[in-house]
């Protein structure tokens, strides 16, 4: 990384340490490496690529950085192959909320699709109450370890398939026990939201909320498509809305109807720098549509996606974004409110969140600076005698 170093640049500690919120995470792309090595002998799944932690870890980033979403997909053969069991579901649900909590992450909506965990035997129910489990058991491990972590559920249908009714009817039976919403997701290309109309306008009836993956590996229809036909809450993604945006040479900039819409009615994006990098959403972190998002004042959200699959954790895409565009805490501050505000679980909650713990952490860590000049200024004074 180039460090464009300033007064205000937050410091990896104070990355990790700043309460952030994420809301486009996969169950199924974060294991622990050695998770995986781990279930894979317990349950004798034999196809893992590598069954050294480090070597795997290094074999997922590698793999999935194709630059086609498609391809970046197929790795995910391996995480849900030793995803099967009970034991599996809750240990890795145990270790995602464990991890997001180390790393300073206060709030997490964390997706997964329980149509794609049932080649053990589990019926659909039995995955969503396994995840739930491990999910609450992290929850109570993290605050034994001294972080505050809360984690609700989104259930993914997958796109190519044909059970998305099935799976909005569970994910609104399960409401306020633990899924907070839904999703669809998988190849974007070839596959529109639309194919799924019927289980929208069933979670819109029930008053239930979701979110669609929709402008990753597609452009402005599958936006639009995803909006105005589906009516998502917010988009996974909708990275690509930037082909809606005009930048001219002065640096002015014009908005089409689609991008005034999503920024008018204050769309969330779920923008996931490093996963657009390795499917070529974008070029570099420099040139991710996310610095222009936010001077636009999108309602712009960071995000892991795959925590495996990219290597990465919040306070990675954070550093990167720092590095990228000279953030500061105000800036991550602003991400956090706005994913905050974008949640799914209601809305005194949010507030409560936002004014009782992202506000005040990163007023503690814009505190900082003060002692420390404090420090430094007296020592200058009683040097200078
Ligand atoms: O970034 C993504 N785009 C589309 N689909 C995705 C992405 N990341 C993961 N998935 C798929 C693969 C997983 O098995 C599934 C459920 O988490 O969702
Ligand atoms: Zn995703």
């Amino acid at each position: 990384m180039t460090s464009q170093s300033t007064a205000n640049t937050p410091t990896p500690d104070q990355i990790r340490r700043a309460p952030k919120v994420l809301l486009h995470d996969h169950l199924d792309g974060g294991l622990r490496p050695a998770t995986v090595v781990d279930l894979a002998r317990a349950s004798g799944y034999p196809h893992l690529p590598d069954t050294d932690p480090d070597k795997l870890g290094l074999w997922f980033r590698e793999a999935a950085d194709s630059g086609s979403l498609e391809r970046y997909l197929e790795t995910f053969s391996h995480t849900v192959g030793v995803m099967q069991t009970r034991d599996a579901l809750v240990r890795v649900a145990r270790e995602c909320a464990e991890d997001l909590a180390a790393d300073g992450v206060v709030y997490a909506e964390v997706r997964y699709a329980p149509e794609q965990h049932l080649e053990g035997g589990l019926g659909l129910e039995e995955v969503v109450d396994a995840v739930n489990e491990g999910f609450r058991e992290g929850e109570r491990l993290a605050r034994e370890a001294g972080h505050r972590i809360r984690v609700g559920a989104l259930l993914t249908a997958m796109r190519h398939a044909a059970r998305s009714l099935e799976i909005a009817e569970l994910a609104n039976r399960h409401r306020d026990l633990g899924v907070v919403g839904f999703d669809i997701a998988g190849a974007e290309a070839g596959f529109p939201p639309t194919r799924h109309l019927d289980a929208f306008e069933y979670l819109k009836r029930e008053n239930n909320h979701f979110t669609i993956h929709a402008g990753e590996a597609f452009g402005l229809p599958s936006i639009w498509q995803a909006l105005q036909w589906c009516g998502a809450d917010r988009l996974g993604h909708g990275v690509r809305i930037i082909d809606d945006i005009e930048v001219a040479a002065d640096g002015g900039v014009t908005l089409g109807r689609l991008a005034s819409y999503v920024r008018d009615k204050r769309v969330p994006l779920e923008l996931c720098p490093s996963s657009n990098l390795q499917t070529g959403a974008a070029a570099s972190y420099a040139e991710h549509p996310i610095g222009l998002l936010r001077r636009l004042h999108f309602r712009a959200t960071v995000n892991t996606d795959n925590r495996l699959m990219s290597g990465t954790s919040m306070s990675r895409e954070f550093a990167h974004l720092v590095d990228a565009f000279g953030y500061t805490l105000d800036d991550m501050q602003w991400f956090s409110v706005n994913a905050m505000k974008s949640a799914f679980i209601p809305f005194d909650e949010r507030l409560a969140m936002i004014n009782d713990v992202v506000k005040p952490g990163y007023a503690e860590l814009k505190s900082e600076w003060l002692f420390q000049r404090t420090a430094s200024t007296s020592g200058s004074a009683e040097s200078a005698g």
